[in-house]
């Protein structure tokens, strides 16, 4: 789709429309347009389009993620904000340090499976924060059966799949003849019953008197649960798992392949990262405020290759106009995430991997707090500082400890290349090797992972 849209652009302007069956969506392409609706006119344009099958049968109404807008989804957004917010995910970054300890130590040791190394380490960051839970690898049953329910999900939301989400009156059938109905009912008993199961977890090992802060056991404190069921609670607290895996694994990957492919820019920044961390230990959460360029990097990759590239379509709650537009309630609104951050008057050369346009005294006072790439108003993304922090240590500490090069075939990976996995663009498959850049690097990540091994014990169970 974002294709069509770059072509419809192209052709009808910043802002245009179209209508599938009785549904019009409107697409909006530019900066001040997405600002003033999404951000400006929040109270009208926090919804999501209705989604009968993933959400309403298949989720019961649970995800916040296709939540309507309304005081249900502000309970849900308030244990993501709780456990998310800028404060919060200070807790988190531990774990998330001595996790990234054990992908350097992975990526050494190449054994082939530097994919899998990554991914383990978005899976256990985010089930760390969910549950406490560390993941030692990814066969875990804890992970399998998220994994199950992330994808049937995402199976749901494929469009032409379902009838009834074309046609909702045949939810007026009776319910012994909605034939679509029995599976999706099956896989929601499945995943109420995995997310609950989580979340008691949680609170047993809390009443034994070991816990660690997380969105389970916030909800367990001070009215944290608002008053919602236990299975509301487990469906809220299970969001970062659909929601934060594939959109950070893929923000790892892409920052991967424009190092590969800028190995001048990258110099810079390793420069920068030698220069404040020295050679006797691995770059920390404590060096962050001291590398503009690393940070301006990983901007520059969101930027480059948005993971999300349209966002999660909005819809108005009520009827609007906006510059001679009548938007109808019940409008799907798209804030394209493709075309901002491609706008060559917000992005000169924006075809260009150029993390410097995000420093300076000359930088547009719109991009200095840059979270186009999170999306907008009150949906914007609840778990983008942890994502941020999680591709900081991970690309920090591995442009510290190596030279990225072609793998062994020798091709670089193309730019241009990439999949969808649901909403997240992610890279085409691509290798690559590492080269420790001093003796230096291998000495410390072997003493430092040792330690690692040691204190990631606390967090499993
Ligand atoms: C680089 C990684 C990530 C990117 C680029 C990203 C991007 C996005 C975008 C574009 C949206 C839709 C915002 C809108 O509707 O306007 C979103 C929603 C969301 N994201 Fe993220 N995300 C990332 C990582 C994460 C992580 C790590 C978590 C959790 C730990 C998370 C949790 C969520 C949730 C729960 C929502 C739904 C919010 C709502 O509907 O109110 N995301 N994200």
């Amino acid at each position: 789709m974002t294709d069509v849209f770059r072509q419809w652009r192209e052709e009808y302007g910043p802002l245009f429309s179209f209508t599938v069956g009785t549904r019009k969506t409107i697409v909006l392409n530019e900066l001040d347009a997405t600002t003033d609706l999404l951000d400006k006119r929040g109270d009208i344009y926090s919804s999501r389009p209705r989604l009968v099958v993933a959400h309403e049968i298949l989720s019961g109404g649970m995800r916040g993620l296709s939540m309507q807008y309304g005081d249900k989804w502000r309970k849900w957004r308030k244990i993501q904000h709780m456990g998310l917010n800028g404060r919060a995910v200070l807790a988190y970054c531990d774990h998330q340090t001595l996790e990234s300890t054990v992908v350097l130590r992975d990526l050494l040791q190449d054994t082939g499976k530097q994919e899998t190394s990554l991914q383990r380490f978005v899976t256990s960051v985010v089930l760390g924060i969910c549950y406490g839970y560390r993941v030692q690898n990814l066969e875990d049953p804890m992970v399998r059966a998220n994994y199950v329910a992330a994808i049937e999900y995402q199976k749901a939301n494929l469009p032409g799949r379902y009838l009834v989400e074309t046609w909702p009156i045949l939810l007026w059938l009776p319910r012994q003849l909605q034939w679509f109905r029995a599976p999706l009912e099956k896989a929601r008993a499945k995943d109420t019953n995995t997310y609950t199961t989580f979340l008691r977890r949680v609170k047993e090992r809390a009443h034994a008197g070991y816990s660690k802060d997380c969105m389970a056991t916030y909800t367990m404190t001070k009215g944290g649960d608002q008053g919602l069921s236990e299975v509301e609670v487990a469906y809220a607290v299970s969001a970062p798992f659909s929601a934060g895996i594939d959109t950070t694994m893929s923000t790892l990957r892409w920052a991967i392949v424009c190092a590969l492919l800028n190995p001048e820019i990258t110099k810079i920044a390793q420069a920068e990262i030698d220069a404040v961390v020295g050679r006797d230990r691995l770059p920390t959460f404590q060096d962050e405020a001291a590398l503009p360029y690393v940070a301006a990097f990983i901007k520059e990759v969101t930027r480059f290759r948005p993971v999300v590239p349209l966002a999660i379509p909005h819809a108005a709650t009520r009827d609007d106009t906006y510059r001679g537009y009548v938007i109808r309630k019940g409008t799907v609104v798209y804030g394209n995430i493709d075309a901002l951050t491609q706008d060559p008057t917000l992005f000169p050369e924006p075809h260009m991997f150029s993390p410097a346009r995000f420093l300076g005294k000359d930088v547009d006072p719109r991009l200095i707090d840059f979270t186009i790439p999170f999306g907008f108003g009150r949906r914007v993304c609840p778990g983008m500082h942890v994502a941020l922090k999680s591709t900081f240590i991970v690309i920090a500490r591995i442009l510290w400890a190596f030279d990225l090069l072609p793998g062994p075939d020798g091709v670089l990976p193309d730019a241009d290349a990439f999949t969808f996995l649901g909403l997240t663009r992610v890279p085409a498959p691509f290798r690559f090797s590492v080269r420790a850049r001093h003796p230096d690097a291998v000495r410390v990540i072997e003493e430092e992972g040792a330690e690692a091994d040691v204190r990631l014990k606390e967090w499993q169970y």
